[in-house]
């Protein structure tokens, strides 16, 4: 079966279209004196794809780990479907499900495929066991691996480990009563694979967005073609702050100084590299 093929497993948002799934507004982050973010403002909308770019070290993974509600900024506040997020995710619930899908796949080495992919109906929700694995095998044929339940994770490739955590990222719990959108966000999801791998990570991503209830993700890359493959709207962060905000089309013909440089891959420019 091939990944098109797959029904949706997340049901569609009830939301008004209107309304950001997501604002941050004048957020910063310190680590010792190290001013990671400074002031960052960043608007998603429902069924947006937004690339995050820029060079190392800019601060991209600490504003996805922000977004999760696994670090708390120094300041600023963030709204999730208009409602003021309060501490970190372990405080209160969003009303949306956040999925993480984690650079280094993040995969439990002891835990069979199967279980890694259930691990959050296993740990929240009351559902039969039967049910749960019957869950998991459809979230595993989503992304194109129907029939490794039973493999633990140091037997697959890079990809396919990265294909499983797309899988568990996007499982629901069909006991909730409402149904929620899905904000899914990417660490560098592509990083480290070949280039055809990378395009079966990359339609995977496009074929999940295309399935209403997980249609909106923020997406860290350094990959030329994941940002052109998958992105709708690009954000270029540099030194902590935005330094432009555009459509994917105008890459290469907006005059921003970053981002020609970062397109180019030119020593030259406003982006200093540390030897
Ligand atoms: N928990 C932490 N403690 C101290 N410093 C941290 C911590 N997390 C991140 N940093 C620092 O914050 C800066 C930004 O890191 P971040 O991972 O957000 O960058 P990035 O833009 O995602 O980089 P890359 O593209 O290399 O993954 C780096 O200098 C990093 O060393």
């Amino acid at each position: 079966m091939s990944v098109s093929e797959v029904n949706l497993i997340v049901p569609p948002s009830p939301y008004d279209k209107e309304e950001p799934l997501l604002e941050l507004k004048g957020i910063s982050k310190q680590f010792g004196s190290n001013q990671v973010l400074d002031n960052v403002d960043l608007t998603v909308m429902p069924g947006e794809a937004v690339a995050l770019i820029g060079p190392s070290g800019t601060g991209k993974s600490t504003i996805l780990r922000i977004v999760a509600g696994l670090l708390a900024p120094d300041s600023g506040d963030i709204f999730v479907t208009g409602q003021q997020r309060q501490g970190l995710i372990e405080d209160a619930k969003d009303p949306i499900n956040i999925g993480m899908v984690f650079q280094q796949a993040a995969l439990f080495d002891s835990l069979t495929v199967q279980e890694n992919v259930g691990f959050s109906l296993y740990q929240n929700s009351s559902l039969p066991d039967a049910e749960i694995r019957e869950l998991t095998k459809e979230a595993l044929a989503m992304v194109g691996l129907p029939n490794i339940c039973d493999r633990y994770p140091a037997e697959l490739s890079g990809g396919m480990r990265k294909r499983v955590s797309f899988a568990r990222a996007v499982i629901a719990n069909p006991q909730e009563n409402t149904p929620k959108p899905t904000l899914l966000l990417y660490d560098e999801p592509t990083a480290g694979l070949d280039p055809i791998a990378s395009t079966v990570i990359e339609d995977l991503i496009r074929n999940i967005h295309s399935n209403r209830g997980c249609s909106t993700y923020l997406i860290v890359t350094h990959q030329d073609s994941t940002i052109r493959r998958t992105a709708d709207r690009v954000v270029m962060l540099h030194k902590g702050s935005i330094q432009w905000m555009g459509p994917v089309s105008e890459i290469d013909t907006t005059p921003n100084p970053y981002v020609r440089q970062f397109f180019n891959a030119a020593t030259d420019g406003p982006i200093r590299v540390a030897n």
